[in-house]
């Protein structure tokens, strides 16, 4: 579904931060990047969004080379990356959110919009607050509907479930969860890297702008030097 090849990428002139990093995301796949603070996770999540261009490598999806393509024509292409802040509109109600991030038929948006609301219950109870008065998990919940509403080939999550309390890490991993069971192919870089794992498919551990290690996403949680070194012991 998703391919990335040998991304060498970095922010202005400044030395890379992405020095070769290569994954790919199989249709149905849940697959989850680690690796240690500063390594660049987040910016591989942009660079495949197009959000940071890509000096080297190539990145294609579902077949098709998107290296050349901007942003927005990559959300096009069937890219949803739910950004880690700012993504929603917070001066706006849920609904108008919604209406806003949907992309089909004008014809199709009120039973694309209802079918988001049965799935996730808090936007219709509060469909007209003000997205900014929502509290971190309800926020979360609204930005992977708003991306769902594109119809995407394909879900880029950045750290979901940052700043989240408990309670809302957990919900929020049960609708990744029922996502995958789905067959949502999703790409997420996320801080609880055990849980995360432990939830994948598949898993790549990320160091120093490079893919330094690869496998199931129960074999990397069970490696002891994995866990020695990234997941906390
Ligand atoms: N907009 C930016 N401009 C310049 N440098 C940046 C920018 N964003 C990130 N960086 C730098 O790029 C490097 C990699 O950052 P990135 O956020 O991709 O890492 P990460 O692996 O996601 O780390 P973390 O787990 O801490 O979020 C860091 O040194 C960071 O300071």
């Amino acid at each position: 579904m998703l391919e990335a090849n040998a991304i060498v990428a970095g922010y202005g002139a400044a030395e890379q931060i992405l020095k070769g990093a290569s994954l790919n995301v199989q249709a149905g796949e849940l697959v989850t990047i680690i690796g240690p603070n500063g390594a660049g996770k987040s910016t591989l999540l942009k660079t495949i969004a197009g959000l940071v261009p890509a000096k080297e490598g190539k990145i294609t999806l579902a077949g098709q080379d998107v290296t050349a393509q901007s942003a927005l024509e990559r959300a096009k292409s069937g890219f949803a990356f739910v950004m880690q802040e700012r993504n929603v509109f917070g001066m706006l109600q849920v609904k108008d959110n919604l209406e806003l991030a949907y992309s089909g038929p004008r014809r199709g948006f009120a039973s694309a919009r209802d079918a988001m609301m049965d799935r996730y219950p808090v936007l219709a109870q509060r469909r007209h607050q003000l997205a900014r008065t929502f509290s971190g998990g309800q926020r979360q919940i609204l930005a992977m509907a708003m991306a769902l509403l594109t119809k995407p080939k394909i879900l880029l999550l950045d750290e979901p479930t940052a700043g989240l309390s408990p309670k809302a890490t957990n919900e929020l991993f049960d609708a990744i969860i029922a996502l995958r069971n789905e067959g949502m192919p999703i790409l997420m870089v996320e801080q609880h890297a055990l849980e995360a794992l432990q939830i994948s498919s598949r898993g790549y551990v990320l160091v120093a702008g490079k893919d330094a290690a690869t496998g199931t996403g129960a074999e990397l949680a069970a490696d002891p030097e994995i866990r020695r070194l990234f997941l906390g012991g």
